[in-house]
């Protein structure tokens, strides 16, 4: 069961990922048990954990990272901050006719944020392992999941309702059989059993907030878009990184 302590901001070494991080992790996005959305409210985009038996020793639990799904597949446009799930036939059928695709032709992945969960989620008592992943808006953005200030809560103004507004988690358009590689950067918690949903809930809310303020970190920054930019912590391995997190090799389109 969850301990009743404080929970750190942060997580990690300031000095960047420590091994065995950075993980390499890859796989088309397949059906979980359709609980994510429909009862947590948090979709998470789940993965084969094939690619874990090179980790034999890495432990269950919640991790943060950044992400990249196939941009013939799948679009983040990061100026208008809106996604787009792009049909792969349509999509042939169009430069068959040489027409230019708006987003596909020469499409370039966008790296998000994300946080996720390794293991056999101690409060539904799966039998099998899973690795599951919630995609989180650019760090630019608002964070959909900071906390609520009191007396900012909607449903506890002008009344004596004293239900909380349940946080909200970032919603994209479906992106199921969609490749995703993902590089895990550090570990924030072990998995933990709850007295209820809603106390899960709000642990995974803290959890995107700690990803979130792990990743601003500068050795960190490097690994998301346009993180290279300026920073000296950008070495020869970080950049070998980004180009693995970013290529997907046209078979990902059949
Ligand atoms: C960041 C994060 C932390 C999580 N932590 C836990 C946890 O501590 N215990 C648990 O039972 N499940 C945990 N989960 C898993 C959720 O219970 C899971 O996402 C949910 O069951 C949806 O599963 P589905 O994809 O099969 O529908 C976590 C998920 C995420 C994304
Ligand atoms: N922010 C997000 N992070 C991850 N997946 C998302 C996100 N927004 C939408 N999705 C979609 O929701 C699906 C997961 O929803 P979920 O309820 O967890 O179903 P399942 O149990 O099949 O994994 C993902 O496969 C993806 O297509
Ligand atoms: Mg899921």
């Amino acid at each position: 069961m969850r301990p009743d302590t404080p929970r750190a901001p942060i997580a990690g070494p300031d000095t960047g990922p420590a091994s065995p991080f950075p993980i390499r992790l890859s796989g088309p996005v397949i059906k979980g048990f359709g609980r994510g959305s429909k009862e947590l409210g948090i979709p998470t985009a789940n993965i084969p954990p094939d690619g874990l038996d090179a980790y034999p020793s890495l432990e269950s639990g919640v991790y943060y990272g950044v992400v990249a799904l196939d941009p013939t597949r799948f679009v983040y446009d990061l100026a208008a901050e809106k996604a787009h799930t792009v049909d792969p036939a349509k999509e042939e059928a169009e430069q068959q006719t040489q027409q230019q695709s708006d987003s596909s032709a020469g499409a370039v992945a966008t790296i998000l944020p994300a946080v996720l969960s390794i293991g056999y989620n101690p409060f539904y008592k799966n039998t099998v392992r899973s690795v599951e992943i919630h995609i989180m808006p650019p760090l630019s953005s608002p964070s959909p999941t900071a906390a609520v200030p009191p007396g900012d809560d909607d449903n506890n103004n002008n009344n004596n309702n004293k239900q909380h507004r349940r946080p909200s988690f970032c919603k994209l358009p479906d992106f199921y059989s969609t490749q995703l590689n993902l590089l895990i950067l550090g570990y924030i918690r072990p998995e933990y059993d709850y007295v209820s949903l809603e106390a899960l809930v709000e642990d995974i809310r803290v959890d995107c907030e700690v990803a979130r303020q792990s990743l601003r970190r500068e050795a960190y920054a490097v690994y998301l878009e346009g993180g290279l930019a300026s920073s000296a912590l950008a070495t020869g391995e970080v950049v070998q990184d980004k180009r693995w997190l970013t290529a997907f090799s046209a078979t990902s389109l059949l």
